[in-house]
């Protein structure tokens, strides 16, 4: 029991008073020095009872001094004393309680901005009177004077004394684990909550039922937007009702839907999350366009029109590969007009593809010293021309550097290929006439280019002549 040096008699009429920031029991009535009195003997007393639950419960400094109970505005400290213990009666026990915003999780782990929200901060009986029934009657005067129930409130670090009791006593047992220190438990958000709200404490925020969806300003719906929790609550308002006014409340909710929309589009996710996307080409052909005109309808015209695009595309493609192998093969031959040596096999970089070595004529253009991006485009398109510059996989795009070539020059039985050394990009040699056999390295080096054509499709010296056997209709 606590006892002090003055009769607490006075202060407490009853056994169990309330104290609020004005540090007067809510019984107190006398005049301005009674009321000074008073403030300072009740003082002592809640600091005094402070200091020794902070002891009981092993903190280094008091959850609850009357400087604190002072400065809030929505605390109450509740105080159990016997006025029969002593010389001066005993005070026994006390719990602090106060109602606070909080953001917690509910049993989806969505995230509630609780207003309000009826919160247990401190809770003590003297040791000597503990197991005694004390508590319960101190906790059931606190639910009977701030209307709350034990499931709606929220207990501030409980100890393991208090989980047990309340377990014990309210049949409080699976909690909804929190971010915080606050321990709710199961049932803190049901309908009852919303329903009683106010009178509970639980003032929620006004657009926590809008339309099932839950828009908070807490970090997690600016971050994440905002949560879907289901359309009960418009349910039942929309069954609640009958008639006209039945319609008119669901206008009224459509265009409520509206609004909330262009709402959550506003603090709809950012950062990374909301950055624009870049468009996928690759995307656009699967579609087809289909989102650009507008035939997301899925209908079967619009799946055959979708078919139809993609094979006029894949069509278009086709004639790009073949002109561009036509391209290739009107180059290489231009540049096997005259016989020339065939350039050194020299190490170079992989990515590198290198054109037929310059020839010494003026009708080759001069590899400017710098690569410009005018020469790289000379690549690129209809107006497509010898390179005059190495060229490398950034500026062709393409990723093999034999690209091409073996569509060009397919093996058939007018022709043979031994390519036995490295491929030059456009470089296609001929190595020997139908039915002769290589002898040497050093004829096979020879005879490395075709060279003028003449008639029967044999060059002078009797080698295929690419250019005699050269059709497009390959
Ligand atoms: C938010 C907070 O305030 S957290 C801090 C809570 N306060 C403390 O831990 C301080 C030390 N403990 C106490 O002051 C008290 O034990 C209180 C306030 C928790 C409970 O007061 P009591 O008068 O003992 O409660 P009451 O007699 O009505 O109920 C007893 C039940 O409380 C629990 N309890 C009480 N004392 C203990 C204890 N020492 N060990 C374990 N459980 C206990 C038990 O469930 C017990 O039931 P049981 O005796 O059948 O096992």
């Amino acid at each position: 029991m606590v006892e002090f040096r003055f009769d607490i008699k006075p202060l407490f009429p009853q056994p169990i008073i309330k104290v609020a920031s004005n540090l007067l029991p809510h019984t107190f009535r006398g005049d301005r020095r009674q009321c000074l009195d008073a403030t300072s003997k009740m003082s002592e007393i809640i600091d005094r009872l402070g200091q020794l639950s902070a002891i009981s419960q092993g903190l280094n400094k008091p959850v609850t001094t009357a400087q604190r109970l002072r400065m809030s505005e929505n605390q109450t400290i509740y105080l159990l004393a016997d006025t029969e213990a002593g010389h001066n009666g005993a005070v026994i026990g006390l719990l602090k309680v106060g109602t606070k915003d909080l953001y917690l999780f509910d049993e989806k782990g969505q995230t509630r901005k609780m207003e309000q929200s009826p919160s247990i901060l401190d809770f003590y009986v003297h040791e000597s009177r503990q197991r005694a029934g004390l508590g319960k009657r101190l906790f059931e005067t606190m639910l009977n004077e701030e209307h709350w129930t034990p499931v709606k409130c929220s207990v501030d670090r409980p100890s393991e004394k208090l989980l047990g009791f309340l377990r014990k006593h309210y049949g409080l047992v699976r909690t909804i684990p929190q971010a915080n220190n606050f321990v709710l438990y199961e049932g803190f958000f049901g309908d009852e909550a919303s329903q009683n709200g106010s009178r509970n404490g639980h003032a929620a925020s006004p657009e926590r039922t809008k339309n099932g969806l839950h828009i908070t300003n807490s970090p997690n719906t600016q971050l994440f937007g905002a949560t879907y929790l289901g359309d009960e609550t418009s349910k039942q308002k929309r069954f609640g009702r009958r008639g006209s006014e039945s319609q008119q409340h669901h206008q009224q909710q459509q265009q409520q839907q509206a609004a909330l929309l262009q709402q959550i589009t506003q603090i709809s996710p950012n950062g990374r999350y909301g950055a624009p996307r870049p468009t996928c080409s690759m995307a656009e052909i699967i579609h087809a366009g289909s989102a650009s005109s507008g035939k997301g309808g899925g209908g079967g015209s619009a799946e055959s029109n979708r078919g139809n695009e993609i094979a006029d595309i894949a069509e278009q493609l086709q004639m790009q590969h073949l002109q561009t192998v036509e391209n290739h093969i009107e180059y290489e031959l231009e540049q096997e007009q005259e016989p020339e040596p065939e350039p050194e096999p020299e190490p170079e970089p992989e990515e590198v593809i290198t054109p037929p070595t310059p020839p010494p004529k003026s009708k080759t253009p001069t590899p400017p010293k710098v690569r410009s991006p005018e020469a790289a485009e000379s690549i690129i398109g209809d107006n497509r021309r010898a390179p005059a510059f190495q060229l490398s996989k950034q500026h062709t795009g393409m990723k093999n550097r034999s690209f091409g070539v073996g569509m060009a020059v397919m093996p058939t039985g007018k022709m043979e290929f031994n390519q036995e050394e490295r491929e030059d990009f456009g470089v296609v040699k001929i190595n020997r006439p139908l039915g002769n056999e290589i002898t040497s390295p050093v004829q096979d080096n020879t005879d490395a280019m075709s060279t003028v054509s003449s008639t029967g499709g044999l060059t002078d010296q009797g080698y295929n002549d690419l250019k005699f056997y050269h059709n497009k209709l390959w």
